[in-house]
């Protein structure tokens, strides 16, 4: 089982980008709590194994966030499925699930699987376009898409996901906030997060903040949004 509850700083790696040994040590060794590998376009089997074969040579969990049923592979600590909760093209909501749950069947090691439901709110981003999510929502909408993932879908996870972009820091907070009220549902703060006070500012809204492109930008930049340990 993995801790994530505890988790205040992750990595999101894209298979789809190039990252050398030296900066992926960097990474790996920064103090973050874990690496989600992640994307939306691009992702294969053979990115995925690649990437995760480097991973594994350091000792933190490492778990994968499904884009797609042909690059799901085993050795993942743990998986996780998004619901694109605001999705408007129905395609979206759960046929790719039924397909690969079709598929993959009784090699489910559902202990291993927890489903994350998003909210997408950046309108621009990979995410936003492949499953035409309704992103201008307000601060009442986005607490709606929270609570029906806590109390209906009762999903272990959400994830305001402003991919691309820094959210507003204020709603995020109050989401979170009105949320933690009456569940224990699990925030996830990611998107545009490039400097160390970012983070400070996002981890006063959420549980746990993922940080993804920076990475890819500026190194130095995204190794200064680990929280330093006291
Ligand atoms: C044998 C074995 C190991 C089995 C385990 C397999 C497993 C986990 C089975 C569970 C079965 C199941 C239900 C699978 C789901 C399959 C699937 C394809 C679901 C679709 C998920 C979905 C809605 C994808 C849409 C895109 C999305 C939400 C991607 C998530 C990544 C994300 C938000 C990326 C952010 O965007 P990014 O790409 O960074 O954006 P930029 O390019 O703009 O930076
Ligand atoms: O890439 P960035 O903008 O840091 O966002 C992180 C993550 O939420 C993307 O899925
Ligand atoms: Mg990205």
């Amino acid at each position: 089982m993995i801790e994530s509850k505890h988790w205040r700083h992750v990595f999101k790696l894209d298979p789809d980008k190039p990252i050398s040994d030296e900066e992926l040590e960097e990474v790996c060794e920064s103090g973050t709590d874990a690496i989600i590998v992640g994307g939306t376009y691009g992702v294969t089997d053979e990115k995925v194994i690649e990437l995760l074969g480097r991973i594994r040579r350091y000792a933190l969990p490492c778990v994968l966030e499904v884009s797609r049923k042909e690059a799901i592979v085993p050795g993942f600590d743990h998986y996780f499925v998004p619901l694109v909760l605001n999705a408007s093209n129905p395609e979206w909501i759960l046929k790719p699930h039924h397909r690969a749950v079709k598929e993959f069947g009784t090699m489910i090691p559902w202990e291993d699987v927890s489903v994350v439901g998003y909210c997408v709110l950046n309108p621009r981003s990979a995410v936003a376009e492949l499953t035409h999510s309704e992103t201008s929502l307000s601060f009442e909408d986005v607490v709606a898409y929270g609570r029906l993932a806590a109390h209906m879908l009762k999903v272990p996870y959400f994830y305001l996901e402003y991919s691309g972009t820094l959210g507003d820091a204020r709603l995020v907070r109050e989401v979170y906030q009105a949320l933690k009220r009456e569940t224990d549902i699990h925030l996830f703060y990611g998107g545009g997060i490039t400097t160390g006070s970012h983070a400070e500012a996002m981890l006063n809204g959420a549980d746990t903040i993922v940080v993804g492109n920076v990475i890819y930008e500026d190194l130095k930049q995204a190794l200064q949004t680990v929280p330093q340990r006291k």
